[in-house]
């Protein structure tokens, strides 16, 4: 099933083209790089490897304007114009690497690709298209548009349609939270003893594995804010929109506890600015946004 917009197109072949590569080469690439990216993490061999490999190919697509990611500190300008809002391009924001510190204990990864009609840093409703693959036992993509969101099985460079107009099913099942217990809120504390009453936890430390369980199962995935951390660890832009526009795309919904993530102005100076992130079924963004009100008043 190809996109409609021609743009959006050729990020999506490029990088379903690209995901075997970028498996294969986290063979060997397993290690710290002993540096640390723009958010003040250490970086493993293969954030820094996927960067390179993503910026290379989704910069010299016609029609992308802009490239940025969790591992550089400052938008690449690929100044590329066509017939875009802005009139210079589309802008996309990636996390080559989602859940990196995985790469250790060989578990769940994913990269993440939001594609911005817009000059970043973005809000989230500006975005056209985002996707994320996932590195399970199989490489799958899932791709979310104005039109549908879509699941592919990804092998040898060709993306096969396994699941069309993916929803989130109704009847949630499972949950997880981020974050160390101690360093919850009071108020995040007692929602999440409520929603662990209910649910099955699913958490495994790379966003995408467990944001994959929800969209498979139902249920909510939420990186909170921290008493030690208020902003939270997840990124607004490439993080927190993308999987926002995903979840909301397959009739769930976003927040940063109080707003969807969609509709929250970004900072302007702040490509990697944090955010608190929760997505799942309606229900339970609900729940958690009349009892984070509470902290408020
Ligand atoms: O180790 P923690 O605190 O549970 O954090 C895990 C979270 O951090 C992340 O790994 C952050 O993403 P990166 O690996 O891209 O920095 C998420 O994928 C995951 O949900
Ligand atoms: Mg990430
Ligand atoms: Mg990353």
């Amino acid at each position: 099933m190809t996109v409609s917009d021609p743009i959006v197109e050729s990020v999506i072949t490029t990088l379903s083209r690209s995901v075997t590569e970028i498996r294969q080469g986290l063979v060997g690439r397993r290690g710290s790089a002993n540096a640390e990216n723009p958010s003040g993490e250490t970086q493993m061999e293969a954030d820094i490897w996927a960067d390179d490999l993503l910026a290379d190919r989704l910069s010299s697509i016609d029609g992308i304007s802009q490239y940025a990611s969790e591992e550089r500190d400052t938008v690449l300008d690929c100044g590329d114009g066509d017939g875009t809002s802005t009139g210079d391009g589309y802008a996309v924001a990636v996390d080559p690497l989602d859940g990196s510190s995985n790469l250790k204990s060989n578990n769940a990864m994913g990269t993440i690709v939001g594609i911005y009609d817009a000059h970043l840093p973005a809000r989230g409703d500006e975005l056209v298209a985002a996707a994320y693959v996932l590195y399970g036992p199989i490489t799958t993509m899932v791709l979310a548009t104005d039109e549908t969101v879509s699941e592919y099985e990804l092998t040898g460079g060709e993306r096969r349609l396994v699941r069309r107009d993916v929803t989130l099913p109704e009847d949630p099942v499972v949950y997880g939270f981020g974050g160390r217990v101690p360093d919850w809120t009071d108020e995040f504390r007692s929602y999440a003893r409520e929603i662990e009453q209910e649910y099955k936890l699913r958490y495994g430390g790379a966003m995408i594995g467990d944001i994959n369980q929800v969209l498979t199962y139902g249920g909510v995935f939420g990186y909170p804010g921290l008493v030690s951390r208020p902003e939270g660890k997840l990124r607004l832009q490439f993080e927190g929109n993308p999987i926002g526009y995903i979840v909301e795309r397959a009739g769930g919904r976003s927040s940063n506890g109080h707003q969807s993530l969609l509709t929250v102005a970004p900072n302007a100076d702040d490509i990697h600015e944090r955010t608190p992130v929760f997505v799942g079924n309606d229900a339970l963004i609900d729940r958690l946004e009349a009892e984070l009100a509470d902290a408020r008043v």
